[in-house]
């Protein structure tokens, strides 16, 4: 374990406080990606931890060595992290190579050897910053963060400014590099997508605190609350009664994992939980979004005049005004439950 520890840090800004608190911890070579609205510390947090702003209070180690103390810590040039920034990362009057070797004293460094491993072609080493796209450009800005032989990485954003199919593509390549290089990532982004699918856990950071930090699976099937559970895809909250492992909602029996106590409260199905045809609960159609690969479908139901949405393939997808029954595939999780 000894990757990351970060205990109790706090930072204000004048009478704002910006980060609450913070506890994370992080497992040695293990990538999480750092989620949520703008504004909610994010930044302020990777900037304590690599050492360019100090905090208020608190602590952080990383592979058991302190960086911080009572707020306060090392330089940054001697924590061992390597930093990359949203863009504009690199220096435009050095070529690639020069960028990658720059702050790097080891002898034998080999600059071939870093393209590779964030998957660039050696012979863009000549090549200056203007001449590579912005996929390329932010796998050299890894490399150079990469060189110095980091024990922790910390990316700001890192793929914001590229389009949606090159970011997929740079993200990949990004997170197969940081693999091979065995180091422990903080990834900061917006985009729900690119943190489940890239990250090994997700921190959802709101109000200067993390809300939940958990697997992508665990955080998409067993949010903490309403807006955690938005963060990460639509979702369809139903009142419920609880009864052991049953909850009783306006679209049916919903199985719930065990532990959760009996009464009333809020259950959560994703769209694409609630499956249309003629058998189940009895709804009608008031709206349809065609995506192609899929449609959402809004639907009213007509027992408990409830709204709600569901995920359909793009291959059956019904008209408005249609007269449907819903049933549920899966399970359901209790908001505010404590995950199993
Ligand atoms: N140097 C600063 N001086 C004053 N306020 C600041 C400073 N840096 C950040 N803030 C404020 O702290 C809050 C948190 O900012 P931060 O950049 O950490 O959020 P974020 O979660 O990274 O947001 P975004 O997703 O928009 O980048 C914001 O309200 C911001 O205006």
């Amino acid at each position: 374990m000894s990757g990351l520890k970060i205990r109790g840090v706090s930072k204000s800004f004048g009478d704002q406080l910006v980060l609450d608190q913070v506890d994370l911890e992080i497992p040695n070579g293990s990538i999480v990606a750092a989620l949520g609205p703008s504004g909610g510390g994010k930044t302020t947090l990777l900037r304590i931890i690599a050492g360019f702003l100090d905090a208020d209070a608190g602590s952080i180690s990383l592979g058991g060595t302190s960086l911080v103390t009572g707020g306060r810590g090392i330089p940054p040039q001697h924590r061992g992290i390597g930093y990359v920034p949203q863009e504009g990362a690199l220096f435009p009057h050095l070529n690639v190579a020069a960028n990658i070797a720059f702050g790097v004293r080891r002898r034998g460094f080999d600059v071939d050897e870093m393209l590779e491993l964030v998957d660039l072609d050696p012979s863009l080493k000549r090549r200056f910053p203007h001449e590579l796209s912005g996929g390329q450009q932010q796998r050299v800005a890894l490399a150079r963060a990469l060189a110095p032989r980091p024990s922790m990485v910390l990316m700001d954003e890192p793929f914001s400014s590229l389009d949606a199919g090159l970011r997929v593509e740079t993200g990949k390549a990004v997170i197969r590099a940081l693999r091979a290089a065995d180091a422990t990532a903080i990834l900061v982004t917006h985009d729900q997508d690119e943190a489940l699918a890239l990250a090994d856990q997700v921190a959802v950071m709101r109000d200067g605190r993390v809300a939940q930090l958990a697997s992508p699976e665990e955080l998409y099937r067993a949010p903490v609350d309403a807006a955690v559970a938005g963060f990460v895809g639509s979702v369809v909250i139903l009142p419920a009664a609880i009864s052991g492992q049953v909850a009783s909602t306006p679209l049916g029996d919903i199985s719930i994992p065990a532990g959760t106590s009996s009464g009333t409260a809020q259950v959560l199905v994703r769209p694409e939980q609630l499956v249309l045809g003629t058998a189940g609960v009895r709804a009608i159609v008031e709206d349809v979004s065609f995506f192609g690969h899929d449609a959402t479908v809004r639907l009213i139901l007509v027992d408990s005049a409830l709204t709600v949405e569901a995920r359909v393939p793009g291959t059956d997808v019904p008209a408005v005004g249609d007269a449907v029954g819903i049933s549920i595939r899966g399970t359901g999780s209790v908001l505010g439950a404590a995950p199993q």
